[in-house]
């Protein structure tokens, strides 16, 4: 099984993103949590800023957003070269066309499903995705505690990607540590977010635990 560190910078400290970016040169892609303060109550940054983190980063760019109306401004940083493009079911009335234009422009596709979101409408849907984001938190702040709930969600979803024979990558965000990464992993995810967990320490180290502690607990199918 492939395994995938991507650390989020919503936990590096603003002033110095290229120096942080530096500290994560080992890890997977960087993750990047785009929120507007209308989809979640919280504000962080738009495109400009990951136009700009683009042209400086040693590792590609998976985009999360948290954001009302993806269909204007996803395609935005898609352009802007990032290598994934995460858009929220609950914000997004025509997923399957979205992510199509995301693939046009030459970007992974991603849907992205809160705590409370069931996937199974999402199921048939799966060919026309790159990766889908099972959110483990509440999206909105970092540094919150993993919810084992959303774990039979997850294992329905691997159960679908594999059952339908698909590459598609299966994403976990939110309290992810060494100690919540191998349930995420039992339970079929490849792809692993972790913000303050990787910025907490020292960031190669962080990245390198949860590597190890997510390959021990791999999913023996995938
Ligand atoms: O999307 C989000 C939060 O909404 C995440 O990407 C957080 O940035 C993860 O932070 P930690 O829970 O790992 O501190
Ligand atoms: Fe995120």
């Amino acid at each position: 099984m492939t395994t995938r560190i991507n650390p989020s910078i919503l936990a590096a400290d603003f002033a110095n993103f290229e120096r942080e970016l530096g500290r994560i040169a080992t890890a997977d892609l960087v993750h990047v949590d785009i929120m507007d303060n209308h989809f979640v109550p919280n504000l962080t940054f738009g495109l400009p800023m990951v136009e700009r983190l683009q042209q400086v980063s040693p590792i590609p760019l998976d985009v999360h957003l948290m954001i009302d109306d993806p269909d204007r401004w996803a395609p935005g940083y898609a352009e802007a070269g990032a290598a994934s493009v995460t858009f929220h079911a609950e914000a997004v009335a025509d997923p399957v066309g979205l992510a199509r234009r995301l693939r046009e422009i030459g970007a992974r596709a991603g849907i992205a499903l809160k705590p409370g979101t069931a996937a199974e409408p999402y199921l048939e849907l799966l060919p026309e995705f790159d990766q889908v984001l099972v959110m483990t938190v509440e999206p909105g702040f970092g540094g919150q505690s993993f919810m084992p709930e959303t774990m039979p969600k997850l294992r329905r979803v691997a159960d679908a990607v594999r059952a339908a024979g698909l590459d598609v990558w299966l994403q976990v965000d939110g309290g992810v540590t060494v100690d919540t990464i191998g349930i995420a992993a039992e339970a079929g995810a490849d792809t692993f977010v972790a913000g303050s967990a990787v910025f907490r320490g020292v960031p190669e180290e962080q990245i390198a635990a949860l590597r190890a502690a997510a390959s021990s607990h791999g999913h023996a199918h995938r």
